[in-house]
């Protein structure tokens, strides 16, 4: 085969005409032009690493402009990029140990080198990783001394090892252990896995049980999430944007804690708030909770993701949702929401947060995060309670929730406004998901989801009920 063969005229033809699914088998089952995947996991890795972009913009800009890759070539680039985000610093501890000379090599010569390394942890024999990462003299000869590395590494004592391990900042292991205690490095490990592909089924269209049937018409297995009664697990590799049961708003991907989370909600067909609405992942949901009646104000301070909101709205067949593009923070923040002042039955805070129970999903972002930055969180976090608490009339409810797993942006948070707030109650998520349910998502009156323990993202929630 040759080195590097001209792309097929088709693949600039995108879009509009995809390949038929008899030449798309036929490319996925050639080898991997490992040149080309390299460059490409070397370009997009070293946007994330060393200039701070986000994973999947990063890898999304390096692959549009890679357009004479093959889909099984740009699988092989995304996951090798994301296998080594979620091993970033075990591997750099290896490293340093098995290549005495690493830390003088030039960024790329060590990118190739983590690459190679993150391949290797994940099972890829050492011979086949050397060949095609093509490393030579120490470079290789490192490859050879990981296993050495590894066991010291296992040598470690518990607290050192651990955030070496889970390839966690010092500070959020800290936290994972005070959170998770003897289950820290199984709750860690479960991070770092891949997240499903999840969807919410739209109740507006039909049930889950006729989605899955429509989904296996267009050649896509499924199967039903075992906690939420709306989700179905896709094939990881469905390119789920594609399917006519998308389009035609049969469905939202959407992650199954955050199913839950939306579940807590259980919006009346009256007046409901999703005050941090984003682009209407939950608003969608709420809508079918009210049956398209009643009014549900989505707010969010960001125009674009308002706008996405509107986009999935008219897909998903939604029609009582009114949007709104409000202030971030001061007076003119107050003055956007007065009209809905204690007004509201229902008013759910999906909080900005540091976003730990995503780390599935995004594992660069723990590298980000700072213990500053989460403080920052936690205090937004107390100002829009507080703001939007002012909706809940009396005998509502508020909702707040959060993707984190860390009890400062969860308990901690909805204690303080308890303790501010005397007339709030907390009433237990069992109460609105039945005992069932509510005894697999707990333990305590909250929602608290973790990927070792449930399969899901870490998501928290709590119904807080104003008095009468
Ligand atoms: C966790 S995300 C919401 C996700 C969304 N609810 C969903 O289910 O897809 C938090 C959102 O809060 C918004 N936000 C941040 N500060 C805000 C503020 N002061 N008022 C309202 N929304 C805010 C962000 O723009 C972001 O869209």
């Amino acid at each position: 085969m040759k080195k590097n063969p001209r792309p097929p005229a088709r693949a600039s033809q995108s879009r509009r005409e995809p390949p038929s699914p008899e030449a798309e088998a036929s490319r996925a089952a050639r080898p991997l032009r490992e040149d080309l995947v390299l460059q490409a996991s070397l370009e997009a890795y070293g946007f994330i690493r060393h200039e701070g972009r986000l994973a999947d913009r990063a890898l999304d800009f390096t692959l549009r402009h890679k357009r004479n890759l093959y889909s099984n070539e740009r699988r092989a680039v995304a996951e090798r990029v994301y296998a080594l985000l979620r091993r970033q610093l075990t591997v750099d501890f290896l490293l340093e140990r098995a290549h005495r000379g690493f830390s003088r090599l030039d960024k790329t010569r060590q990118d190739v080198l983590r690459l190679a390394t993150s391949r290797i942890l994940h099972g890829e024999p050492m011979d086949v990783v050397a060949r095609t990462s093509a490393l030579t003299g120490p470079n290789a000869d490192a490859l050879a001394a990981l296993p050495e590395a590894a066991r010291a590494l296992e040598a470690l004592p518990r607290d050192k090892r651990f955030p070496i391990a889970a390839s966690l900042p010092d500070f959020l292991a800290r936290y994972f252990r005070e959170v998770f205690g003897e289950d820290a490095e199984r709750a860690a490990e479960a991070m770092n896995e891949r997240a499903p592909l999840t969807a919410r089924t739209n109740g507006f269209k039909g049930d889950r049980e006729k989605l899955r049937a429509l989904l296996e018409q267009e050649g896509v297995q499924s199967s039903p999430t075992s906690l939420s009664p709306l989700g179905l697990i896709l094939d990881t590799r469905t390119n789920a944007f594609s399917l006519e049961a998308f389009r035609e708003g049969w469905f939202e991907l959407q992650d199954e804690g955050s199913q839950l989370l939306g579940m807590l909600v259980d919006a009346p067909p009256t007046r409901v708030v999703d005050a941090c609405a984003g682009a209407g992942g939950k608003t969608l949901q709420l809508a079918v909770q009210m049956k398209n009646r009643g009014d549900l104000h989505a707010l969010d301070i960001e125009e674009w993701r308002i706008e996405e909101l509107r986009k999935r709205a008219r897909r998903a067949g939604v029609h009582n949702v009114r949007t709104q593009v409000i202030p971030p923070e001061g007076p003119e923040a107050d003055e956007a929401i007065a009209p809905l002042k204690g007004k509201a039955d229902r008013v759910l805070v999906d909080a900005p947060c540091s976003g730990t129970g995503t780390f599935r999903r995004k594992p660069d972002a723990r590298y980000r995060l700072t213990p500053e930055m989460l403080a920052d969180h936690v205090a937004r976090q107390k100002r829009l309670l507080e703001r939007f608490s002012q909706l809940v009339k009396p005998g509502g409810r508020l909702i707040y929730g959060t993707c984190s797993i860390l009890r400062q942006e969860n308990e901690e948070v909805v204690q303080d406004f308890l303790s501010k707030h005397p007339d709030y109650s907390v009433r237990p998520v069992a109460e609105e998901l039945g005992p069932e349910l509510g005894a697999k998502v707990g333990p305590g009156p909250f929602l608290r989801l973790a990927p070792h323990l449930h399969g899901t993202d870490g998501f928290f929630g709590a119904i807080l009920v104003r008095a009468k």
